[in-house]
């Protein structure tokens, strides 16, 4: 048994940077991974969507830059080579990763699945075959979240793909059945389209997005429409089979009615769960709730003293920005005597459609729920100069503010760099710049932000 003064355990987005300070603050480290460096966010998730986001905003270009006065001949989707590109990226992040843990002085890489043996003892099931065992005062849980598969008669019977499955596809699927149209369905669902796949959507909401305000979800919904993506909400799958082409034929209800729909591919995009079972949480006394994901306070520290749980793991936002910012807060608390906690920290996060939408603080549905007096500002694309001269006003930007301090309380860019305009939106909430500040700031011209300007100006002051 080899003794640590911490432990991580996954190589995610708050695991690898943790285990690099602390080794480097000189505690000896070990961090066990049973997969790849970098956890979803570099293997699965953002790194690998993005690069396709990418391949599949150049397949649009092509095809929709004529009226720029650039006539393009036809073009062709070379999955394979879209792939190579993906995995060449990936694997670039990933090893680098893993040679920037294996040059840490003080931390020890171990490739195995870990499992609580007692309260602060962990077994390896090593991936080179051997069990090693491991003990540590301080032990951290950043072991994050896989796909949620549901209950569907006839799912286990066909090849459904996960958004880790999918990303091994070398050619592109003739009908994408897509089951889910938050974040992983919108982002696949057009990436798809745009490939050349027939898309088809199910929603089990009322409508796509429903974290949103009703008008970005409409907004949305209109720009898929538009690219020839199908879209059913209040749409209920209740099962599936092979047909003896080949195909899948699925089972559905739309709005009460029952209906089928045939296709080549099913995408699952309905949610993740934690991963917290494999590591028998009783034996160290860690709790988690209902749906497995385990309970932290604001310091993100369980109901066991010493031992931690970050990122998706412990529920909460799932973005890879939240596990970083986790890790910082757990580290300068330990490390720095700092009294961070997670109360209150901004959640912002961008759904990497084209356009994009960013979005941070609270949304105008919100906002009326709690009955807050606020001013509502909106500004359409297509009033932003930047956008006219570069062809896409699809969208619109949009925040809301505080009627009496004038301070901004949340904003949605649903546009072209949507992200990067919430991002200025959410460096002035932080810094508390007020909007009326905002409509005459000096901003360059033509930029996006530039427009802030004018999202603001028909405010009364
Ligand atoms: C398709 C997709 C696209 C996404 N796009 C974005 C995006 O654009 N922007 C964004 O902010 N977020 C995005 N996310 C979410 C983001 O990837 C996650 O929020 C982030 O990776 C969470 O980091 P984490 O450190 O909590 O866990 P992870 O990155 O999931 O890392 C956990 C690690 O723990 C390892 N592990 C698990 N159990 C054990 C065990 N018992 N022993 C040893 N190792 C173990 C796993 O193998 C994994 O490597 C996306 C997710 C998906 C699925
Ligand atoms: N750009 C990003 O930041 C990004 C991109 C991809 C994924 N992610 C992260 O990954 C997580 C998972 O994404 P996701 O889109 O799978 O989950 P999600 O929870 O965001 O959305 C799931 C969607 O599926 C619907 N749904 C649930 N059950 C259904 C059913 N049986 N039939 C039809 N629809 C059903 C829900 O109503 C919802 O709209 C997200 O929470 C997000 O944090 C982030």
């Amino acid at each position: 048994m080899k003794q640590y003064d911490a432990i991580v355990i996954g190589a995610g987005q708050a695991g690898v940077p943790l285990a690099k300070k602390l080794a480097q603050a000189g505690k000896k480290t070990a961090i066990i991974e049973k997969r790849f460096i970098g956890g979803t966010c570099v293997n699965d998730g953002c790194t690998p969507t993005k690069t396709w986001v990418a391949s599949a905003k150049a397949a649009y270009m092509a095809a929709h830059s004529g009226p720029l006065g650039v006539k393009v001949k036809g073009y062709k989707i070379d999955m394979r080579q879209v792939k190579k590109r993906k995995d060449e990226i990936v694997m670039r992040s990933r090893m680098g990763g893993q040679h920037a843990i294996e040059k840490t002085k003080n931390l020890d890489l171990i490739f195995g699945e870990a499992t609580f043996t007692a309260e602060k003892t962990l077994s390896v099931k090593l991936n080179s075959g051997n069990t090693q065992v491991v003990k540590a005062d301080w032990i951290f849980i950043d072991t994050g979240a896989k796909t949620l598969i549901p209950e569907i008669e006839g799912l286990k019977d066909i090849e459904y793909l996960t958004s880790t499955t999918i990303l091994d596809l070398d050619k592109v699927p003739d009908h994408l059945l897509i089951v889910g149209s938050n974040y992983i369905g919108m982002e696949f669902g057009q990436m798809f389209g745009r490939f050349g796949s027939k898309v088809t959507m199910l929603e089990k909401a009322q409508r796509i997005l429903s974290r949103e305000d009703a008008d970005i979800a409409e907004a949305m919904h209109k720009i898929m429409l538009y690219e020839g993506i199908t879209i059913h909400t209040d749409a209920q799958t209740t099962a599936f089979r092979k047909t003896k082409k080949g195909n899948i034929k699925a089972t559905v209800t739309i709005a009460g009615k029952e209906d089928t729909i045939t296709c080549t591919h099913v995408l699952l995009a309905i949610g993740r769960v934690p991963q917290s079972a494999a590591l028998d949480l009783d034996k160290t006394g860690v709790k988690v709730d209902e749906k497995g994901y385990i309970k932290v306070n604001d310091k993100l520290e369980t109901n066991v003293k010493g031992i931690y749980a970050l990122g998706d793991v412990k529920g909460g936002p799932a973005f890879t920005h939240i596990a970083y910012n986790d890790y910082t807060i757990v580290y300068r608390n330990l490390i720095e005597n700092a009294k961070l906690t997670t109360k209150d920290r901004p959640v912002p996060y961008c759904m990497f459609t084209d356009p994009e939408l960013g979005r941070v603080g609270i949304s105008e549905e919100e906002a009326k729920k709690q009955k807050l007096n606020v001013k509502i500002a909106k500004l359409p694309m297509a009033h932003v100069a930047r956008a006219i001269e570069n062809g896409d006003t699809r969208g619109f930007m949009k925040a809301v503010v505080d009627a009496d301090t004038k301070k901004i309380l949340g904003a949605a860019v649903l546009g072209s760099q949507g992200g990067e305009i919430m991002t200025v939106l959410q460096m002035a909430m932080e810094g508390g710049i007020t909007y009326d500040r905002i409509r005459y700031c000096v901003f360059a011209h033509p930029t996006y932000s530039e427009s802030l300007n004018n999202l603001f100006m028909p405010l009364e002051p």
